[in-house]
């Protein structure tokens, strides 16, 4: 199985009115390429973090990331967003959405950041759209989609570029509970047809059930980690 992803030693260290959070702690991870991996733990247990120290949105203090061969702690700020706009997708509990653009011209953003020639944005992200169940609301800006579409254009966004990872940071959190079990079943849905690696920060026992592997944190350290079928 091959590891997509590899944190070694990564620790994250915050330090205010001089005492110090160690928001990650040595951490070991690797992340298997195609995989739907939890994140869980208690509030304040370093679950962010390890996903913007993995996303390239933060640099840790420590350790190393290593997505596919490439080593992030290296790059350079613009290096890091130029990988990051090539291979990773992110989605936000807040979704995260322009609100003066429809859902189109949302998930055509990305596109327009890779210099994507500009006949293929439009068949690219509706596409996108019709992937998410959404081509009948492309015209529409996010004041007038509900939460649980707002949150479908920012899944459309994050995939319309095929990255092969996604990170979702607490994807149902503000949705009700059918609504949240929608979005979870396209998550699994994208991840079964696309093989896209997927990690998903949750509070939320429901999404953590679906995913192949449970990883908990606490105090920024790993405590558990679970595979379907077989405890580490
Ligand atoms: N920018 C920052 N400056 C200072 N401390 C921070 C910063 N970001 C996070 N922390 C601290 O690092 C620790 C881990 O935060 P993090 O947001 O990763 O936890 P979490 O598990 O995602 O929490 P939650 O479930 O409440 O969202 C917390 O103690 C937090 O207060």
């Amino acid at each position: 199985m091959e590891e997509i992803i590899k944190l070694q030693g990564v620790s994250q260290h915050y330090t205010l009115g001089g005492s110090t959070v160690k928001a990650l702690d040595e951490v070991d991870l690797g992340i298997i390429s195609g995989e739907l991996t939890a994140l869980i733990g208690p509030s304040g247990s370093g679950k962010s973090t390890l996903l913007n120290v993995t996303g390239g949105l933060i640099k840790p203090t420590m350790g190393d990331v290593t997505i596919k061969e490439s080593k992030m702690t290296d790059l350079s700020e613009n290096g890091m967003c130029l990988f990051r706009r090539d291979n990773i997708g992110f989605i936000f509990q807040s979704f995260n959405l322009n609100p003066t653009l429809t859902a189109l011209e949302n998930v055509m953003m990305p596109l327009i950041y890779a210099r994507v020639a500009s006949h293929k944005r439009k068949d690219m992200a509706s596409h996108a759209l019709k992937l998410v169940g959404l081509d009948d609301r492309k015209d529409h800006k996010p004041g007038e989609l509900s939460g649980g579409q707002q949150q479908r254009v920012s899944i459309a966004r994050a995939l319309v570029n095929n990255p092969e990872i996604v990170l979702c940071d607490e994807p149902t959190g503000n949705l009700d509970s059918d609504t949240g079990r929608e979005i979870l079943e396209l998550i699994t849905r994208m991840n079964r047809e696309s093989k896209v690696t997927f990690i998903i920060v949750t509070h939320d026992i429901n999404v953590a059930n679906i995913c192949d592997r449970i990883v908990t944190l606490k105090d920024g350290k790993i405590m558990k980690d679970e595979r379907k079928g077989k405890n580490e």
